[in-house]
């Protein structure tokens, strides 16, 4: 959760309190502008973290000029002479969520040359730093006068912003969560960039900085443990060792990858501006020096590895075991920002050797830790009892780490060549590049418009002449078969980079892992990248889905048909790793198809509660008994699996009863009884299935997220239209592609047909009818973008209301605008010679299909009512 710099504000610690009166004379005196005249001063202190103490100043002006600054300072005893050895103190910062604990902040190293003997404070870095891009508060004014407040200080500016005290960003949406973590690889990338010569930071030696390090935390951990103190860990001596043997190659020299190292480099030492998604402030550079950068990196990706919070029942576990919050960039996505916008090389080599250092370096500082703690003095308190523990953990694990035989996959593109970050190059809105705001609200990147032109082109040169031949051959004796050309428009697809493309940036990253893991899953020739889209956020797919709408033979010729996307979507979120590698794999492949089976012929399935099917628990299996219809999908030939929906627990609440289970439509017990018609159209060879389901046995495996966990998939209580925001929009997006082909058949055929005398065109009221279809085309096309917009900022449940907006408006548009284009071609519009009836029975279809319109409208109004009594 984010707190604003001002609410981490408290009243000044009696341990930490300062002569207010000589402060407020040196501030009036040296700080430029400060408040005047007479001014008065209000002081209070940060609660966030515990190292140096630091202090809000509120200075007011008589006559109402207030400026806040902040003010930074030595602990209460612990002035730095340098004629003394440098004191090294190890402070673990207890907050509620800290994302390391390590606080490396106070930590003095001797050959840090910022900090050794005559600097105490990074005041030169920061001020240097003031002319870069880096973002850092402007220092003020350093006061080596221990006598003015007791230790020597110094003020800078006061920013206000959000601080995210713990690295999983809960309460976070994950679409911030993404940009929260892409900026600080952005930021710390600016800082590895800077050009320390230029700016005048040439302090000491940059090269064997590794090495230095690893002898100086030896050294530490040796002092910190032994005879008369904590038990010395062997594997920790081992590490080492092992560090010192395996030091990189390049950490010798002083080339690229050297420079300006912050030391203690994460997401709680940004701050974010309120309302922007962007840094504006890099804290605490008390470690910051010159030495080998990858450190730093290393050291920022700690989170994934291991939670180094201590206490009792904590697994200690980092992301890649406690799996990845929602939006969080996998490391692989992380270090490639970073890579990309620093031009530093993919660190694959090393890397084993950057971690294993981290976790070196954290357990030296809570050996440290922990030792003060047995001798009664470490801060910390009670928690501090569990750092020695944590500290053996992280050697265990720098070691389990040092024994894999992969430690980082492939460098994943990030769509950026050099100076973009990935959200910017994939346009989210608040880096304005895709909705570029300086030309527009709505307005597609470079690289969405290609890949729109692209679509166009392959559906003028291959799809639109191949309609009629797929339409007759699903008239055809071989109807429920699949058209060979179908096969061929897939592989050319995705040959050309249009495959995937509604996979969401986040679901891509859950999946690159899984890829990464086991390179033999998918296969030969296709690659990783291929099968997990194009990165793009779900506005960016608006414009490309679009597009694919405005045939009915598109979609699944790029990966991106109902309802195999939805449930592609389900299995990335949800599915365990052996029903991904079983389903999900062949799936984003194309090899197979898929059904989703809800509806019931006995029951109002527009309230999934009522769902009948029961799924009872007999041993290892799941046994399936039940009737469904409309399962879309269901009789293609390549459909391999359903996911089913059905009650596992009828006496539980009624958002607990329901399941999702995996169900291989070979089983036996699976019947498909017919296929159902939609106005005549049985959408041969994908149509829509009446199913029975008579004790049909799955393995226990198979259920998706656990029992009664149906409707958390489903996540609002229409199970299939809610069942995951993302797969909610498509329907819309092709649409409004379907009504945009409607505008083109029509106005083609009333400028070529004459009636009374003149081209249709003419007449005035297919004027005004025509220019009526664009305005509400427009504005439907604007409310999906808008709602895709939303899902991406604000997640699925808060953008509820504009999905239920879309959903009314989109088919309601195209049925209008498509009903125009017919009336337009008389006769011939009604017929099956123009694709024009067969858009608009699926159009009409999806008032209901995707939940009736009056649950949507419901929703909307819920809504509305709710804030009208706030
Ligand atoms: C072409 C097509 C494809 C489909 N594909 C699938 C599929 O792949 N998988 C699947 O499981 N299902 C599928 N369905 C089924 C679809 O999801 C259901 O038809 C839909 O959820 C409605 O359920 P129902 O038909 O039981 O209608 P009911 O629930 O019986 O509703 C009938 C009507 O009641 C009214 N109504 C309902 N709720 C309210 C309310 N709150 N306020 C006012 N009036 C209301 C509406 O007018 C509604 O149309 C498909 C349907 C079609 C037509």
């Amino acid at each position: 959760m984010a707190k604003l710099t001002s609410e981490l504000l408290r009243p000044v610690d009696a341990a930490h309190a300062l002569n207010e009166t000589a402060l407020l004379r040196y501030a009036a005196a040296n700080v430029p502008g400060f408040p005047a005249p007479a001014p008065t001063l209000n002081l209070t202190q940060f609660g966030h973290g515990q190292s140096n103490p630091t202090y809000c100043l509120e200075a007011s002006a008589r006559g109402g000029e207030t400026k806040r600054y902040v003010l930074r300072k030595k602990p209460p005893g612990a002035i730095l002479q340098s004629a003394h050895a440098v004191e090294r103190e190890f402070q673990v910062r207890l907050i509620s969520h800290p994302p390391l604990l390590l606080r490396l902040d106070s930590v003095c190293v001797q050959d840090d040359p910022f900090i050794s003997s005559s600097q105490t404070f990074p005041v030169q870095v920061l001020k240097a730093l003031s002319h870069t891009g880096v973002p850092v508060p402007k220092v003020y004014c350093l006061c080596q006068d221990a006598s003015v407040i007791g230790t020597p200080f110094y003020i800078m500016e006061y920013l206000e912003g959000l601080i995210y005290s713990d690295n999983k960003l809960l309460g976070v949406t994950p679409a911030k969560r993404q940009i929260i973590y892409f900026s600080a690889a952005e930021t710390l990338a600016s800082i590895h960039k800077v050009d320390v010569n230029a700016i005048g930071l040439q302090y000491g030696r940059r090269d064997n900085y590794c090495k230095r390090q690893v002898e100086r935390w030896e050294r530490q951990y040796l002092s910190s443990t032994g005879e008369g103190k904590p038990a010395r860990y062997q594997k920790m001596l081992d590490l080492a060792g092992w560090l010192k043997e395996n030091l990189p190659a390049e950490d010798s020299s002083a080339g690229l990858g050297t420079g300006l190292v912050h030391g203690d480099y994460r997401v709680d030492n940004l701050i974010f501006h309120p309302t922007e998604d962007r840094v504006i402030g890099v804290l605490d550079w008390e470690l910051s020096t010159l030495g080998n950068q990858m450190c730093d990196v290393a050291y920022s990706c700690l989170a994934y590895i291991i939670d180094a919070t201590p206490g009792e029942s904590s697994s200690y576990g980092g992301f890649e075991q406690t799996g990845i919050p929602d939006g969080i960039p996998q490391l692989e996505e992380y270090l490639a920002a970073y890579c990309a916008l620093s031009g530093r090389p993919w660190p694959a080599a090393n890397w084993k050797f950057y971690i294993a250092f981290s976790l070196f370096r954290g357990a030296s500082i809570y050996a440290g830790v922990y030792h003060r703690f047995t001798m009664g003095n470490a801060s910390g308190g009670e928690r501090a009892k569990f750092v020695g523990r944590v500290a053996n953990v992280m050697v265990d694990r720098a070691w389990d780490f040092i024994n894999r035989a992969n430690v980082l996959g492939g460098q994943p593109a990030t769509g950026v060549q050099t100076s973009k970050a990935p959200w910017q190059e994939f346009g989210r809105e608040q880096k304005g590049s895709t909705s570029t705001r300086d030309q527009g609200r709505f307005v597609p990147s470079e690289k969405v418009m290609q890949l729109r032109n692209k679509l166009l082109k392959f559906l003028e040169d291959h799809i639109y002449p191949m309609e009629d031949k797929f339409y007759k051959h699903a008239q055809s004796p071989s109807r429920w078969t699949i058209h060979p050309e179908e096969e061929n428009l897939k592989a050319l697809a995705k040959k050309e980079g249009l495959w995937n493309l509604f996979i969401p940036l986040d679901s891509a990253a859950r999946a690159r892992k899984l890829l990464f893991e086991d390179h033999s899953l998918i296969s030969p020739g296709s690659s990783n990248d291929l099968l997990l889209g194009a990165g793009l956020t779900n506005l960016e797919y608006g414009y490309l889905c679009e597009i694919m709408g405005r045939s009915i033979w598109a979609p699944q010729i790029f990966n991106c048909g109902a309802p195999d996307t939805g449930n592609m979507e389900v299995l990335l979120r949800y599915g365990t790793k052996e029903q991904q590698k079983q389903w999900l794999v062949p799936l984003l492949e194309g090899k197979i198809r898929s059904g989703f089976a809800m509806t019931e012929p006995r029951v109002a399935s527009s309230d999934a509660t009522n769902i009948e099917c029961s799924i009872s628990r007999q041993g290892d299996f799941y046994v399936i008994n039940g009737r469904k219809w409309w399962t879309s999908g269901a009789m293609d030939p390549r459909c391999k699996i359903l996911i089913l929906m059905g009650k596992t627990d009828f006496s539980a609440p009624k958002h607990k009863q329901q399941s999702m289970i995996l169900v291989d439509i070979n089983t036996p017990g699976v019947q498909i009884k017919r296929p159902l018609l939609v106005f005549g159209f049985d959408d041969a060879p994908h149509g829509h299935a009446e199913i029975t389901f008579e004790n049909v046995r799955v393995p226990v495996t198979n259920i998706l997220l656990g029992e009664g966990r149906g409707f958390e998939i489903a996540q609002v209580s229409n199970a299939l239209q809610g069942r995951l925001g993302p797969g909610r929009l498509h329907h819309c997006m092709r649409l409004v592609g379907a009504a945009e082909r409607g505008m083109d058949l029509m106005i083609e055929r009333a400028l070529s047909r004459t009636t009374f005398g003149k081209r249709i065109a003419q007449h005035g009221s297919f004027q005004s009818d025509l220019a009526k279809c664009r305005i509400e085309l427009e504005q439907a096309r604007l409310l999906v973008l808008e709602a895709a917009d939303q899902l991406d900022r604000h997640g699925n449940k808060k953008a509820r209301g504009i999905l239920a907006m879309a959903k009314v408006a989109a088919p309601n548009m195209a049925l209008k605008v498509l009903d125009m284009a017919m009336q337009v071609h008389g006769a011939a519009g009604l017929s099956s010679d123009t694709v024009l009836s067969h858009l608009w029975a699926t159009a009409r279809t999806l008032r209901i299909a995707d939940g009736p319109d009056e649950v949507h409208l419901g929703t909307i109004a819920k809504l509305e009512l709710q804030r009208a009594r706030l």
